[in-house]
């Protein structure tokens, strides 16, 4: 499995692939293609002085009469973790808190309107060890630890709406952690949270050591952005969860994750565009980047020898539209911000050519699943 050596899918394809084939191969891949966006030089100018890449892209939508076009600008952010895991907690928190403001000042100046960080932005992917301390200390309140009253700083600020993935300690219910994404107005204003609501139980992903599945259903957030939902990582496997986001309006749903090359590269490029496709919105896929190395050895049942890293997290962010195009990802291997400016109006539009809504059956679907789960069950299988 390559590291950080080998750089991207499309850069291999734009070096091997001759002008001619790659835009059909491009066609086929990433659907029509997406207009790069003209960004500050100044903006290039701080991304390059900060390291990390940056590129920008446009969807398109069709002109109408009645509704004007409803622009919104949205900013993903990919990045490493700064320091060694064994660092103390404060200085690990300290230096990527530090990391996204430079970021986040960046994605400013594009005039990124709704941005948002990787999964469990404020520390090292360590759920794979299964021991508790430190990393269950890098868990803060999501009404008003440091790293809300942060982004909340940033948002007021830069007149931007956050996504604030983070481990969440929730002290008004026995002190319990879970996967919440915090979601901040552009008004510095808290505007709610959201849960992550399927929790992995594959490889070294033992995350369910550490917290439950969500409680909080498929809440969708109001922004003068547009409304907007969070389906964290693993959620992104499962299409009713993106179903119910969009059942409730969402029309831009962000993917913030922490995934590896090993388990899930060749899935990364079709579950968050076929979701966008299937649920006429935007979706926007988020994963960290690089290898993190724990004190300690950890296994995971799986016959494997006992390690002391994940494997590589691949990056590759990418926005995908209704229409089923998509940017081109991030790189596997730098700090990034991707920029994408949307035209909501391209999610109606979509509706109303596929008519997914109309044709989803969703009054059948409820009936059969509301019979499939009972314990009594038995499926309809005919047989001769
Ligand atoms: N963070 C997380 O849920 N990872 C699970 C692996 C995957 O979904 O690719």
């Amino acid at each position: 499995m390559a590291g950080a050596e080998w750089e991207s899918l499309e850069q291999c394809l734009e070096k091997h692939i001759p002008p001619a084939e790659l835009r059909e191969v491009k066609r086929i891949l990433y659907g029509k293609e997406t207009r790069k966006l003209d960004l500050p030089s100044r903006a290039f100018e701080a991304a390059s002085r900060e390291d990390f890449e940056l590129q920008g892209y446009a969807f398109e939508a069709a002109e109408e009469q009645l509704r004007r076009p409803r622009i919104v600008r949205v900013g993903l952010v990919q990045n490493r973790v700064p320091l060694p895991t064994d660092a103390p907690v404060a200085e690990q928190v300290a230096a990527l808190h530090k990391r996204i403001e430079a970021i986040v000042e960046v994605a400013a100046v594009c005039g990124v309107n709704v941005i948002c960080f990787q999964e469990v932005w404020t520390m090292p992917f360590a759920f794979c060890t299964r021991e508790k301390l430190p990393w269950t200390e890098f868990a803060e309140s999501a009404e008003d630890g440091p790293t809300t009253r942060f982004c909340q700083k940033l948002a007021k600020k830069h007149d931007v709406v956050v996504v604030s993935p983070i481990l969440e300690r929730d002290g008004e219910h026995g002190d319990v952690l879970w996967n919440t994404a915090v979601v901040i107005s552009n008004s510095g204003a808290v505007l709610g949270k959201t849960r992550k609501n399927h929790i992995p139980r594959v490889g070294d992903f033992n995350e369910s050591t550490y917290y439950m599945e969500g409680n909080l259903g498929h809440p969708v957030f109001q922004t003068p952005f547009g409304r907007i939902a969070v389906n964290i990582c693993y959620g992104r496997h499962h299409p009713l969860n993106w179903l119910m986001y969009s059942i409730n309006g969402a029309e831009i749903i962000f993917n913030p994750s922490a995934t590896i090359g090993a388990l899930s590269e060749s899935l990364w490029p079709i579950e968050a565009r076929n979701a966008a496709i299937a649920n006429h919105c935007f979706t926007c896929a988020i994963n960290r980047v690089g290898v993190e190395h724990y004190p300690n050895e950890f296994t995971s049942g799986d016959r494997k020898k006992a390690h002391c890293d994940f494997g590589y997290f691949y990056g590759s962010s990418y926005v995908a539209a209704p229409d089923g195009s998509r940017t081109p990802g991030l790189s596997r291997s730098r700090d990034g911000l991707l920029v994408a400016e949307l035209n909501l109006n391209l999610c109606r539009q979509m509706n109303d050519v596929w008519n997914f809504k109309m044709t989803g059956r969703y009054e059948m679907y409820a009936r059969e699943l509301a019979e499939a789960v009972k314990p009594n069950y038995s499926p309809t299988v005919l047989k001769e």
